[in-house]
């Protein structure tokens, strides 16, 4: 899939802009502070309608005005599909086909994206809501229904926590009402958890010969998760959520004391091991990078896999973060297949052969100031 054209109106400091994308690779150029990383964040949101940037939506609309609106054609499977997303103070709306999408989740999975940004580098070394989030972005776009269960269990979880607080405060020995929040919440866990061993059993089969090639046959990647309850892969669903009740149950009245959930898949995290040793405390940056290198490349071919399109990478920044093998190593990977943006400051410090066919959109304070792309 590719995007054909983006539009965007009072989003961040872009005023009006209408953008038609080569469907190969685009560079956007510019200094620092005039709107790149903009750009990027408004295609990461008409895939996600969510920044990867804030939580906050209203940060995206241009300061003073009512609305932000990001329109965009995408290219997938033969046909020309509108997309809109728009910010008010109403809340936000998503259309695709130009009709409205009631429940985000719906509209989810209509433009599929991989971002590759610096603070990715840090996906390995970072904290564990961060290699949560990173399974969750990708699990909601192949599956949106993955994103029901999770919002759900957000909701029940903040329902649940609150009433622990208030037994622990009572000291009351009246559980009924915890009993019916435990319940719905082992069940949308199993969901997820479900979900992410499927994930994860599909992303190692892609991420483990990409790193080991990276890597030039020297470093065997090993990608586990990390649960407080016993739970397995071959287990099926019923069985995960039988087996968070018991532990729910079993860790009751700690939790009570504690005055919140103890367990359940917001709690879980990945490991990433290299050679048998831990590269999260014990890997070089080298194989930290490499790691976040071969699971973003993992993904696209995940993605591929999953819904028969590849999808739209967007690389912020971070060509100039790896270094010379591992940058041709990307974008040979990407070569020809995957609508790719690129964004910097300097293009001469990309040597490859990609970048040099690319379409340049070079931008200065909001606006789009010079196109010489492939008419050069
Ligand atoms: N809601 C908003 N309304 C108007 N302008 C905004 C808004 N949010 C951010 N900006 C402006 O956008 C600019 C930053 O753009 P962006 O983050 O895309 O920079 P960039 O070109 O990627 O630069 P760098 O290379 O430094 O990352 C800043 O000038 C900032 O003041």
């Amino acid at each position: 899939m590719y995007i054909e054209e983006l539009s965007l109106v009072n989003y961040r400091n872009y005023d009006r802009l209408t953008i038609h994308f080569d469907h190969k690779v685009n560079v956007i150029l510019g200094e620092n502070a005039q709107g790149k990383t903009n750009l990027m964040e408004a295609i990461y949101v008409l895939g996600f309608t969510k920044s990867h940037r804030t939580p906050r939506d209203k940060e995206l609309i241009q300061w003073d005005a009512e609305y932000g609106k990001i329109k965009g054609r995408v290219f997938k499977k033969n046909r020309s599909l509108p997309l809109e997303v728009i910010f008010s103070s109403k809340g936000k709306k998503a259309k695709f086909n130009h009709i409205e999408q009631k429940r985000l989740s719906d509209y989810i999975g209509s433009l599929n994206i991989v971002m590759f940004a610096p603070e990715d580098l840090n996906l390995v070394k970072g904290s564990p809501q961060e290699r949560r989030r990173f399974i969750d972005m990708e699990i909601g776009q192949i599956e949106p229904v993955y994103i029901y269960h999770l919002n759900q269990y957000q909701k029940i979880l903040k329902q649940r926590n609150a009433l622990l607080k208030d037994l622990q405060r009572r000291r009351t020995k009246d559980t009924t009402m915890l009993q019916i929040y435990t319940e719905q919440l082992a069940e949308h866990g199993a969901a997820i958890l479900f979900r992410r061993f499927r994930f994860l059993k599909k992303l190692r089969e892609w991420a483990v010969p990409i790193h080991l090639q990276i890597s030039r046959d020297q470093e065997n990647l090993k990608i586990d998760y990390l649960s407080k309850v016993d739970v397995s892969e071959s287990m099926d669903m019923e069985k995960m959520r039988d087996t968070y009740l018991t532990e729910f149950n079993r860790k009751e009245e700690s939790e009570i004391e504690r005055g919140t959930t103890l367990i359940g898949p917001h709690r879980d995290d990945l490991v990433f091991t290299v050679n048998d040793r831990n590269v999260q405390h014990f890997g070089s940056q080298g194989q930290q990078r490499t790691t976040a290198l071969s699971l973003k490349l993992a993904e696209i071919e995940l993605i591929y896999q999953e819904v028969g399109d590849y999808p739209v990478l967007l690389l912020d920044d971070v060509l100039s973060e790896l270094d010379d093998y591992r940058q041709s190593h990307l974008l040979n990977a990407i070569q020809g297949k995957v609508q790719t943006f690129v964004t910097t400051t300097n293009i001469d410090g990309i040597a490859h052969e990609t970048i040099r066919e690319a379409e340049i959109f070079t931008i200065h304070e909001g606006k789009l100031v010079e196109n010489n792309g492939l008419d050069r």
